[in-house]
């Protein structure tokens, strides 16, 4: 399929959607995003896409939806179903300009099972959840609709599924029609619909316009300035460097919102009986640091480390501040920081080396994001060292 994306955007705009100010282009290393062609003022509607242009379970053929219905598979699964069964020619513009397989590299869940080993704790977290969401997905649309298995050498059914079920995972967004609200056990995570043009917003932290829908559709209102020639973001949520690799296969310069999990280094330093402590009262894992400090969790952990049991009850229970025993926490959690930077150290030294055969082309690709999400992990360890390292000092 050759993209085109003025053909894509002919067709769009054939369809109601309105642009103003702003044009899809090209930008080497982020696929397709929004470009401001002139100087934006803040609180200017710079998007509107009609509810009409919105891709739905609404927009699906009514006898695919009843079947899908029938099972337990999520809006996301049936989005994907949709996408994978339709053969008319009603999107094409709009398909011939969404990334390919070969574009989705940077997702760990292309990558080879030894290099998916070497993700930091969270990802490898993140991403179990992912494929068991996907396989559960999957074993309802292929019992529902016995054409999307292809009997071949490669599964191409399957596969097409897995691509179009990632491509939905990233590019949908929040929304809410009766349909969707009536969908059969639904949450939060169902409330969702694909988007022309809209899809064509990469991510910043802080984003650069707000999204708003009503009966008629969506509206994107700029928040701040843009000069001519600058790209306009939004943000797709408050999340940190192993949910944007796991979930949209790209890891950010910056990001206020990162964090890592320390559960690795945490864990390993608790015995048995800490271990039953910290469960019994529901604290055992997920201890995050984030750009500033450690989370209630990780103090609580490292405390039962060195107080006393009876000086940790009251601090868990609130009537204690910590303050007597703060001295002796930042120092085992500088000492625990220090002996993860070094492993981190190790694991950046290991990962080029990692030899695989299969996977050869992109391999290396592969290999600098994963190194490039722990170089992330290691600065946040570093600001934290570097603060407790002052701290001990005065
Ligand atoms: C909603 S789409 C945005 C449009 C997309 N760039 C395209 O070419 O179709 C989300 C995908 O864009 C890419 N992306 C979004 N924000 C990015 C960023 N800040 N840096 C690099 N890639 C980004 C990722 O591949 C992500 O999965």
């Amino acid at each position: 399929m050759v993209e085109s994306i003025p053909d894509f955007l002919d067709w769009a705009i054939k369809r109601g959607v309105k642009l103003n100010g702003i044009e899809p282009q090209r930008i080497p290393g982020r696929g397709i995003g929004v470009i401001a062609i002139r100087d934006i003022q803040p609180d200017e509607i710079i998007l509107e896409v009609p509810t009409k242009c919105l891709r739905t379970i609404t927009t699906m053929p009514k006898a695919r939806l009843r079947k899908c219905a029938e099972t337990s598979v999520s809006v996301h699964g049936a989005i994907a179903a949709d996408l994978t069964l339709d053969k008319s020619s009603k999107y094409t513009p709009w398909d011939a300009i969404v990334p390919s397989s070969g574009d989705l590299i940077g997702m760990p869940f292309y990558w080879p099972p030894e290099l998916q080993a070497l993700l930091p704790p969270h990802s490898r977290q993140l991403l179990a959840k992912q494929k068991a969401k996907l396989e559960r997905d999957w074993s309802q649309m292929f019992t529902a609709f016995p054409e999307l298995h292809v009997e071949d050498e490669g599964d191409l059914g399957r596969l097409e599924y897995e691509q179009n079920w990632l491509l939905v995972n990233s590019r949908t967004f929040y929304y809410l029609n009766a349909a969707l609200k009536k969908w059969r056990g639904s949450t939060k995570d169902d409330h969702m619909t694909l988007q022309p043009v809209a899809d064509l917003f990469n991510h910043a932290d802080e984003g650069g316009c707000h999204v708003a829908f009503g009966s008629d559709g969506f509206t994107f209102r700029a928040t701040r300035p843009h000069k001519k020639g600058e790209e306009v973001h939004i943000c797709y949520g408050n999340h940190g460097g192993d949910f944007l690799l796991v979930e949209y296969g790209f890891v950010m310069a910056e990001n206020c919102w990162d964090e890592t999990l320390l559960d690795n280094v945490m864990l390993a330093k608790l015995d048995e009986k800490r271990k039953e402590r910290l469960e019994e009262i529901g604290f055992l894992g997920s201890y995050v640091l984030d750009r500033n400090m450690v989370c209630h969790r990780t103090q609580v952990a490292l405390r039962l480390m060195c107080c006393k049991v009876s000086e940790w009850m009251r601090f868990v229970n609130g009537n204690d501040d910590g303050e007597a025993s703060q001295n002796a926490v930042d120092a085992l959690l500088l000492q625990l920081l220090q002996e993860y930077a070094a492993w981190i150290d190790d694991m950046i030294a290991r990962i080029p080396m990692l030899k695989i055969v299969e996977h050869e082309e992109d391999l290396d690709e592969m290999k600098d994001i994963l190194v490039q999400r722990w170089r992330q992990i290691r600065q946040l360890l570093d600001k934290r060292i570097r603060s407790l390292e002052q701290g001990a000092q005065t």
